[in-house]
């Protein structure tokens, strides 16, 4: 499918159909109905084999009781005992996405850049890619190929995002541009657009492993001379070898490209990414059981993430009232909780009577404020304080939920 595209954008979006130093390009093309498999009765949910979302896609989904049973680590498919009825496939992102969109996966976690780039069901449509083809770059692009990539560029709504923001994987698209020669006063995608370095005969030279996304996003921002070309990583070398002018790459700490003097501009971050759960609308209006799934692991990670550096503070304080307590309380700073504290008598017997000396109070608190709200509740009389880690906080109900409904028009 890449190369399909690296074809297609290279002719319609470079000025010249023979671009240079650009590798030939091997594709074959044939038509055939959509790739829906055969109705399925068991789930099927795609996590990364590898890389650097596999481990920590593993971890959350541990830290929700979803543990993922492997029986072997050299297979592919494992289960989640919590959840019957549910296959686990381990796939390499890109093709979590891609099997999503053909229907062979019904639901997935994979980064918000690697859906937004593969996620383009129609350019699938009536298309199968086989890499073993040999018609070559040069080649006219049929009347078709243009229809589908209009459609294409329109986007699609067969994938769904059912969480968007797992907190992993952060990182941003950006374009990035040397920080010498040429480019040393230009500092934002304006001034990029604007040098007149980029002819028709000399276009921008733009290398990216995003090449749906990247040439959409110059389109956009008006660069009307670009050109591209498509390698596996270490993309941050291109300028410096000269194959490249520009890079449009995945960046987080921004480290590598400093130590390949490269620069990000104003204006020039395509997509703010992170690790999200996605799910095909197909699976999820059509096939049994794939929606309360969702749901019961949607409620994990909701009240999961929710709970994530939370401690749980308990402690006793002698007060007159219930009343009296959560006043003092409130008027510390950290002490308010979530929403507000807990307050409930301790009853002791005095005199053949309960009575009330005591109230225990219980609030939640973030883990960085933790010895502060310790030292205030002591400071306002708090004694016997107990502190835990929460592993859940659920509300009344999961907000993300119900916008999933409002999606599904349900
Ligand atoms: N530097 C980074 N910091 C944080 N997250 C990143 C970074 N690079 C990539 N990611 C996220 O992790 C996902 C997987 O990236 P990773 O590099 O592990 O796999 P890949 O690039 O698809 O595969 P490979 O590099 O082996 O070809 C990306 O799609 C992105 O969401
Ligand atoms: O801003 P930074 O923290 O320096 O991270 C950015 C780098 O991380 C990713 O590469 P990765 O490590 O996945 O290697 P790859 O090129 O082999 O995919 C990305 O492609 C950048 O090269
Ligand atoms: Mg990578």
């Amino acid at each position: 499918m890449s190369l399909i595209q690296t074809f297609s954008q290279q002719c319609l979006y470079s000025s010249y159909p023979t671009p240079g130093p650009y590798v030939p390009v091997k594709l074959r093309v044939s038509c055939c109905s959509p790739a829906y498999p055969a109705e399925r009765s068991e789930m099927r949910l795609g996590l990364p084999s590898k890389g650097r979302m596999a481990a920590d896609t593993l971890d959350l989904l541990k830290a929700c009781q979803l543990s993922v049973r492997q029986v072997n680590p050299r297979q592919y498919v494992a289960e989640i005992p919590e959840l019957p009825n549910l296959e686990v496939w381990f796939q390499r992102p890109k093709d979590v996405v891609k099997k999503l969109v053909s229907g062979d996966l019904d639901l997935g976690i994979v980064g918000l850049d690697t859906v937004s780039e593969y996620g383009q069901a129609d350019l699938f449509k009536g298309i199968t890619f086989d890499p073993g083809g040999v018609t070559r770059g040069a080649t006219p692009i049929p009347e078709a190929y243009l229809e589908t990539y209009d459609v294409y560029y329109k986007g699609n709504e067969d994938l769904i995002i059912v969480h968007n923001a797992l907190e992993y994987g952060e990182c941003r698209l950006s374009l990035a541009i040397p920080k010498y020669g040429i480019f040393e006063s230009i500092n934002s995608m304006r001034e990029l657009a604007q040098m007149p370095q980029w002819t028709a005969s000399k276009p921008l030279r733009v290398a990216t492993g995003f090449t749906y996304l990247a040439p959409k996003f110059l389109k956009e921002s008006g660069l009307k001379h670009a050109m591209f070309s498509t390698a596996d990583g270490a993309l941050e070398a291109a300028p410096a070898m000269g194959i490249a002018d520009a890079i449009v790459d995945l960046v987080s700490s921004g480290t590598t490209l400093r130590e390949n003097n490269l620069k990000e501009i104003e204006g020039g971050v395509l997509l703010e990414s992170q690790a999200v759960l996605v799910a095909s609308r197909r699976s999820l209006t059509q096939q049994t059981g794939v929606l309360d799934t969702v749901h019961e692991i949607l409620e994990r990670l909701e009240a999961h993430l929710r709970a994530v550096g939370q401690y749980l503070v308990t402690a006793n304080m002698r007060g007159s009232s219930a009343e009296e307590v959560a006043e003092r309380i409130l008027s510390q700073e950290s002490l308010s909780g979530l929403q507000g504290p807990t307050v409930s008598p301790v009853f002791c017997k005095r005199d053949g009577q309960a009575a009330v000396d005591y109230y225990g109070i219980d609030i939640c608190v973030p883990k960085k404020s933790l010895y502060k709200s310790i030292q205030q509740l002591r400071a306002i009389g708090g004694s016997g304080v107990l502190t835990c880690p929460l592993t859940y906080i659920f509300d009344e109900e999961t907000p993300r939920w119900r916008e999933l409904l409002l999606k599904l028009g349900l």
